[in-house]
């Protein structure tokens, strides 16, 4: 794939013991979607950089750098359309701040045994419960439209 058709995003979970941080997606892409909190990296900045921006725009919560580790990469594409979506998942065990709704996200916590998946993307169940027991996943999914999965490759990795 021509890197020109390539997008950055990132996605960063916030995980405090049992629970996980997700926020309800009110508007635009993967909107009525339970996800981590992320978007567009923004030219100038590192997607880790991007990662933590956006958690502190979708949700008010800080997370230090050193606290955020890569755990997925992920590819998305669609059927009939040109862009790839490299998506860089982050996942960060220590936050300061008050979960805060904003006018992108609404956060909640969940159980880590207790995921919406129905209420997610469908690809989810299958990379984030290993990455929220400590592995690492590189993963591509082909899809037509936002529900249907034509293809997918799964990998459980040992270090990005
Ligand atoms: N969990 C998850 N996330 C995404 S998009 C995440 C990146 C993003 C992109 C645009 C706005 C905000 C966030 C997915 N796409 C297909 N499966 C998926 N699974």
């Amino acid at each position: 794939m021509s890197q020109s058709l390539r997008k950055l995003y990132t996605i960063i979970f916030v995980r405090e013991g049992t629970r996980v941080l997700l926020g309800y997606k009110k508007r635009g892409f993967g909107q009525g979607r339970w996800n981590g909190f992320g978007g567009k990296v923004e030219s100038g900045e590192t997607v880790k950089e991007g990662a933590v921006r956006e958690l502190k725009e979708e949700a008010g919560i800080d997370v230090p750098h050193q606290d955020v580790e890569k755990v997925a990469d992920l590819e998305f594409t669609f059927e009939g359309e040109k862009t790839l979506m490299h998506v860089h998942v982050f996942l960060a065990q220590a936050f300061t701040g008050t979960p805060t709704e904003s006018e992108e996200m609404r956060p909640r916590w969940f159980s880590v045994d207790e995921l919406p998946f129905s209420d997610m993307w469908p690809d989810d169940h299958m990379w984030l419960p290993v990455v929220l027991r400590g592995g690492k996943v590189r993963a591509a999914f082909h899809f037509r439209g936002h529900n249907d999965i034509l293809s997918q490759r799964v990998e459980e990795v040992d270090a990005f």
